[in-house]
C-alpha cells in the first residue's frame, strides 16, 4: 500500500498541524555536535509554513525516564530550528501542560512553536494501550492534522508515533516519504554481494535484527558494542567491554544459522583495547581472542576494531554491489578510537553500487570524520528503522500512515 502523502491532507492554511520531528541530536556539554536531524526536518516544516499553517513540532531527545530532566531538553534543537528556517521559534516548558497550551492558542497562521521533549512524559513510551492512547489524546487536542516526519522513530509503538495518527487526519511528512523511497531499493532487490555493516551502542535492539538478516545478506560485517557478545560467544574473555550477557545463546545460533546458511560472518581479528572510556586512555591493539592480554587485563575495554580488521571490513563492503552500514564501529567521538569507523565509511563511498548510511550517530559519524553525504548514495536518518525496514518488518509507524 502507498504512504499518504502530506496532498492528501488539502489546504493546511490557518490549520494547527502537528508535526512528529526526529529531533534527537548528538549533544556534547549542551552544544549540538551535529544538526543533520534538524535540516532533515526543514523541508516539510518550510512547506507548511509557506502555506500558513499553525505549525506545532513534537520530538523526542534522549531517553529520559518518563519524566522532565534538564538534560533532555529540546532546547538546543528548538534554538537550531530556529535559526535554519530565519523565524523565531519558542519552545514551550512542558509537552502537553499549561506553558504548551498557552503558546499552541497563541499561534498565528505561518508560524512554528515546539513542544518540550515527548519522553518527559510517561504516556508516550509505556506499553499500555490505554496510557498511550491517553497521551496522545492529550496532544491530539492541539491539532487539526498530524504529519509524520520523524523516520528516525517510525519503527516504534509510541503515543506520537503510532497513536496519535489515528486520532487526527494523518498523513507522512517529505522526509519519512523520501527515506521510504530510498530505502525500498535495500529492501526488495538488493544487488548482490549485499552486506550489511553493523556496529554502535544499542546492542540489544540491533542483535534482534539478525535473525531477520541473515536469509536476505550475504555478507553481514559486526563491529561496535555487539562484537564482544560475539566474541564472548565463541568464549574469549572481554574484559569490561559492552556485553549483553544473556544474549549469548541467542548470538551463539545466529553464528551457526550464518553458517548454515552460507552468509559470510565477519568479526573481527583485532581489537583497539583501552585503559578506561576515556578520549586520551592509554590503548593497545591486541588480538580479538586475547582482549584480556593487554597491559590493562581483564580491566580493559574494547573501544574500535584494530587495523587488520578495518582492513578486511574495507574489501568486504568494497566487493560488494549493495551496502548497509548501521552504527559506527568504534566510540568515533574520540580521535584514538575512530580508525576502523573512518576505514568502513570510506570503503562504503568506493561501493561501485548502492550503499546506505542508516542511524543518527552513523551520519553524524560521517561528517565528523570529513565525508559529504553526497559520496554515499543514500544517508538515512534512522538507524533502528532502516534496519528493521531492510529486515522486510511492517513498521507500526508507517503503517498507520497506510503502507
Ligand atoms: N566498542 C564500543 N563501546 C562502546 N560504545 C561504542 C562502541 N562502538 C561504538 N560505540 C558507540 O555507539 C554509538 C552509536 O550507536 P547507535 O546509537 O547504536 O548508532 P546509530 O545512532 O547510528 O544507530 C556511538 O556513540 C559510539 O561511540
Ligand atoms: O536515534 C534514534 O535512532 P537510531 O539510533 O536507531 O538512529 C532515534 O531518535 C530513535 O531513538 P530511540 O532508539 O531512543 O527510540
Amino acid at each position: 500500500m502507498a504512504l499518504r502523502t502530506l496532498e492528501s491532507l488539502g489546504s493546511l492554511e490557518g490549520k494547527r498541524v502537528i508535526v512528529r520531528c526526529d529531533l534527537n541530536v548528538p549533544l556534547k556539554d549542551g552544544v549540538i555536535t551535529d544538526d543533520g536531524r534538524v535540516r532533515a526536518s526543514l523541508g516539510t516544516l518550510q512547506a507548511l509554513v509557506d502555506q500558513g499553517a499553525k505549525v506545532i513540532v513534537i520530538s523526542h531527545l534522549g531517553r529520559p525516564k518518563g519524566e522532565p530532566d534538564p538534560q533532555y531538553s529540546l532546547a538546543p534543537a528548538a534554538t537550531r530550528l530556529g535559526q535554519l528556517l530565519g523565524a523565531d521559534v519558542a519552545l514551550a516548558e512542558d509537552t502537553v501542560g499549561p506553558s504548551a497550551k498557552a503558546l499552541v492558542d497563541s499561534l498565528e497562521n505561518g508560524q512554528v512553536v515546539v513542544l518540550e521533549n515527548l519522553r518527559f512524559n510517561a504516556g508516550e513510551t509505556s506499553k499500555d494501550d490505554a496510557e498511550r492512547g491517553a497521551f496522545a489524546a492529550e496532544l491530539a487536542a492541539f491539532g487539526d492534522a498530524f504529519v509524520s516526519d520523524g523516520f528516525g522513530v517510525v519503527h516504534r509503538k509510541q503515543a506520537s508515533v503510532y497513536d496519535l495518527a489515528q486520532l487526527l487526519p494523518s498523513a507522512a511528512g517529505f522526509l519519512v516519504a523520501n527515506e521510504v523511497e530510498k530505502l525500498d531499493r535495500v529492501v526488495n532487490d538488493p544487488a548482490k554481494p549485499f552486506t550489511v555493516v553493523l556496529g554502535g551502542s544499542k546492542v540489544s535492539d540491533k542483535l534482534g535484527v539478525i535473525e531477520n538478516l541473515l536469509p536476505r545478506v550475504d555478507r553481514l560485517v559486526i563491529g561496535g558494542g555487539m562484537l564482544f557478545t560475539f566474541l564472548k560467544a565463541q568464549g574469549h574473555a572481554v574484559g569490561k567491554s559492552l556485553l549483553e550477557e544473556d544474549q549469548l545463546e541467542t548470538v551463539k545460533r545466529y553464528i551457526a544459522e550464518a553458517e548454515e546458511r552460507g552468509v559470510e560472518l565477519l568479526l573481527p581479528t583485532d581489537i583497539v583495547v583501552a585503559e578506561k572510556f576515556a578520549a586520551d586512555a592509554a590503548n593497545e591493539v591486541v588480538p580479538a581472542d586475547a582482549i584480556e592480554s593487554s597491559s590493562f587485563g581483564a580491566e580493559g575495554l574494547g573501544l574500535d576494531i584494530g587495523p587488520d580488521s578495518a582492513k578486511a571490513y574495507a574489501e568486504a563492503i568494497r566487493t560488494s554491489k549493495t551496502v548497509f552500514w548501521n552504527g559506527p564501529m568504534g566510540v568515533f567521538e574520540f580521535e584514538a578510537f575512530a580508525a576502523g569507523t573512518q576505514s568502513v565509511a570510506q570503503a562504503l563511498t568506493e561501493v561501485d553500487g548502492l550503499s546506505v548510511v542508516g542511524g543518527g550517530d552513523s551520519a553524524a559519524a560521517i561528517r565528523t570524520l570529513g565525508f559529504a553525504d553526497d559520496e554515499f548514495g543514500h544517508v538515512s536518518t534512522g538507524g533502528g528503522a532502516s534496519l528493521e525496514l531492510i529486515e522486510g518488518k511492517r513498521l507500526p509507524g508507517l503503517e498507520v500512515l497506510g503502507w
